[in-house]
């Protein structure tokens, strides 16, 4: 029992995305949390420490962890950091915080000098006052692929959504706020909002057309979800070459409402097709009205219907 009187079981790791695997780790900490009688905690970082791009925004990832029961001490990613040897940052764990147990995920290492196995911080551990607890790598169950952040980056850059939310357990998502674009898509019957994602650092999805949902915060703390369809691209039948990548989402049903401003979230439900140039707005126009069809289709069954109605607090 350490200073604070509390048992303290802890893991440290970059935890992005809290995917199928992470919440693997994290439920098997609460367990050991629980049989202890002590607290969970999660020792993770401000900044990828690869400086990959974000599959979330780092608020949401503490959010998510907290949410499950589990404290969360972000460490900044300093020199200072970086420098300090295994053994050092034991040390710290325990005397700081009080942890006396580690629980190290399958292919889980730390600290600037560090053990070249399992065993060499188990041995760290007898002299830190830290039990030392390996945890086994979670693999999905219906095809044996093991789950990682890296994977689900690569499965989103390649336009692969649905399996990307197959092993995040939810569908991915970016939140960020509604922006003017050039007001030419409403002259053709599809107006599209602009999304620029608050988290500059997180990744944005493969270029092309995806069936999406979005939810609309508004300033009476409640959310609304409506069907859409969106394109990440740079627009050939509209725009010069080299024209900047935009985010881009028509609301299906008729949605008129000016949301300029607004606080918006798009999750990726399914990839539809590449962006391509049209030789005419008239092309485009036959195009955008197959793709409504489409994600129609789609939100009338598996993803269910339209406008519903959340409170913000229950999502
Ligand atoms: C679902 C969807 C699919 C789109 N597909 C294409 C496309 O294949 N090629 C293209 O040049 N532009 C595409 N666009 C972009 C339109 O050209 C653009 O939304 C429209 O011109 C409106 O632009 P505005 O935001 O400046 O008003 C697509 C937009 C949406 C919402
Ligand atoms: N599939 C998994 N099953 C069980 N534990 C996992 C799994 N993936 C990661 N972990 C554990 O979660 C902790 C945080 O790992 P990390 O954030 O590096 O995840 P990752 O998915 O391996 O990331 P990346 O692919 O970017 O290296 C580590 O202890 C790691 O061993």
């Amino acid at each position: 029992m350490n200073h604070v009187g509390q048992h303290t079981v802890a893991t440290v790791g970059t935890f992005d995305g809290m995917h199928l695997g992470h919440q693997y780790l994290a439920k098997m900490l609460l367990d050991k949390a629980g049989e202890r009688g002590g607290r969970a905690m999660v020792f993770t970082f401000a900044s990828h420490p690869r400086r990959e791009p974000l599959l979330m925004p780092v608020s949401d990832k503490v959010a998510c962890i907290q949410k499950m029961g589990i404290e969360v001490s972000v460490l900044e990613f300093t020199q200072e950091l970086k420098a300090l040897s295994a053994a050092d940052f034991m040390l710290m764990l325990n005397r700081d915080y009080g942890v006396d147990m580690l629980l190290m995920g399958f292919n889980n290492n730390f600290g600037h000098s560090r053990p070249d196995s399992f065993g060499g911080y188990v041995e760290l551990g007898r002299n830190t006052g830290i039990e030392v607890v390996a945890a086994p790598e979670y693999v999905m169950p219906e095809c044996g692929v093991a789950v990682s952040s890296s994977y689900v980056r690569n499965l989103l850059s390649g336009c692969r959504p649905v399996e990307a939310a197959d092993m995040l357990g939810r569908f991915y998502s970016l939140k960020g706020v509604v922006v003017h674009g050039k007001e030419l898509g409403r002259t053709i019957g599809y107006p599209t909002a602009n999304v620029e994602p608050f988290c500059s650092s997180q990744l944005v999805p493969g270029r092309g057309v995806y069936a999406s949902r979005i939810k609309l915060h508004t300033e009476n703390g409640t959310a609304c979800v409506y069907p859409a369809m969106l394109n990440i691209g740079h627009r050939p039948t509209v725009d010069a070459a080299g024209a900047p990548e935009t985010i881009e989402v028509h609301i299906l049903g008729g949605f008129s409402q000016q949301i300029y401003g607004c606080a918006v979230e798009v999750e990726f439900l399914k990839y539809l097709r590449p962006e391509r140039r049209f030789d005419s707005l008239d092309g485009l126009k036959r195009q955008l009205s197959a793709d409504a069809h489409a994600v129609a289709m789609l939100c009338g069954g598996v993803y269910g219907q339209c406008a519903r109605q959340y409170r913000c607090s229950e999502n």
